[in-house]
């Protein structure tokens, strides 16, 4: 009797972006904070496993080429996971008379591994579209980086949910209104779906014109962020949250894709503590083995913003991510 193969798994992962929060000498601080931090969780037992799982780190424009080589200097170091060094956007050419743009082509040559695309803050200052966000995504893809593409619904949502009012109320569920919630969560599918499409046929296209050597599907993450819950006091309800995903993961343009290619990650004000009731909410109901999951999970991990600009939160959080 033959059984089948157990299909690979998606690695779990976990980030930070420091946004424009900090000076170029914070960013430097921080970052050998978090490194120390890790150091110390790796000399005595029971010893962190992070071999599993990516970390990364996504600082300003400025502070990046110094940061790479802090991280690098760090990668010789054993017991220390390495950390992929992220930028927070890229544009879709790689050089030419686009003054002020940043080359993804440079990118990638300094060391630059995945890069942020349409950040919700930038679709709404700089009005960003879709397909603004798809080319950058094709053009980090072709310059061998891992697009880290952010998707959302803008407002709450007109769901007859009854704890609609309170943002912070998002982890409790009682009260809640399961027909209205299941409206949010299909409302927030629906206005996800074309950023997703968008960039998804762009790589796809990019791809079969040949400009990727990878005989595989890239890999992409979705940074699933709605934007009423980036900057919040609490993050979105984990029933929100692991619906929205559950929705993104069954698109076609998602479906299609090879099982562990692409990741989604949640992020808006999430902190220690999140990932576990997220993966509770999954309470294995969900059984995505087909699709790569580790076993019931449409969520891979997190990408965290102020609530990990403090080192010893962010290892924290990285520790339940790895551990859970
Ligand atoms: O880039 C990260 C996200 O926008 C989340 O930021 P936040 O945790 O400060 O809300």
């Amino acid at each position: 009797m033959s059984s089948s193969p157990t299909p690979p798994s998606r690695r779990r992962l976990v980030g930070v972006s420091t946004k424009m929060y900090f000076s170029f000498a914070q960013t430097q601080a921080y970052i050998a904070s978090v490194l120390e931090h890790l150091s110390r969780s790796q000399d005595s037992p029971p010893l962190l496993d992070l071999s599993q799982i990516d970390i990364f780190i996504v600082p300003d424009h400025i502070s990046l080429v110094s940061a790479i080589a802090q991280l690098k200097s760090r990668h010789a170091t054993p017991m220390i996971p390495k950390i992929l060094p992220g930028a927070q956007d890229a544009f879709h050419e790689d050089c030419g008379a686009y003054t002020g743009f940043t080359s993804p082509a440079v990118l990638a040559e300094v060391g630059c591994r995945i890069v942020e695309l349409g950040h919700a803050e930038r679709r709404r200052l700089l009005g960003e579209t879709d397909a603004d966000v798809a080319r950058r995504a094709a053009a980090v893809v072709r310059n061998g980086m891992v697009p880290l593409v952010c998707i959302g619904e803008r407002t709450r949502g007109t769901g007859r949910r009854k704890s609609q009012t309170s943002v912070g109320a998002g982890v409790d569920r009682e009260g809640s209104d399961v027909e209205g919630e299941a409206e949010m969560i299909a409302a927030a599918v629906a206005e996800c779906k074309p950023q997703v499409e968008a960039v998804l046929a762009a790589i796809a296209d990019m791809e079969l014109n040949g400009n990727n050597n990878e005989d595989a599907d890239a890999d992409v993450i979705l940074a699933y962020e709605p934007v009423w819950a980036i900057g919040a006091p609490a993050p979105a309800p984990a029933s929100h949250v692991v619906g929205v995903a559950r929705g993104i993961r069954e698109l076609e343009c998602v479906r299609r894709r090879g099982a562990t290619r692409t990741r989604i990650v949640y992020g808006g004000s999430a902190g220690p503590g999140l990932f576990a009731k997220l993966l509770n909410e999954e309470g294995g109901k969900y059984e995505d083995k087909d699709n790569g999951g580790p076993g019931g999970g449409s969520i891979d991990g997190l990408f965290l913003g102020r609530f990990a600009h403090d080192p010893a939160q962010f290892v924290r959080t990285i520790r339940e991510v790895a551990e859970a």
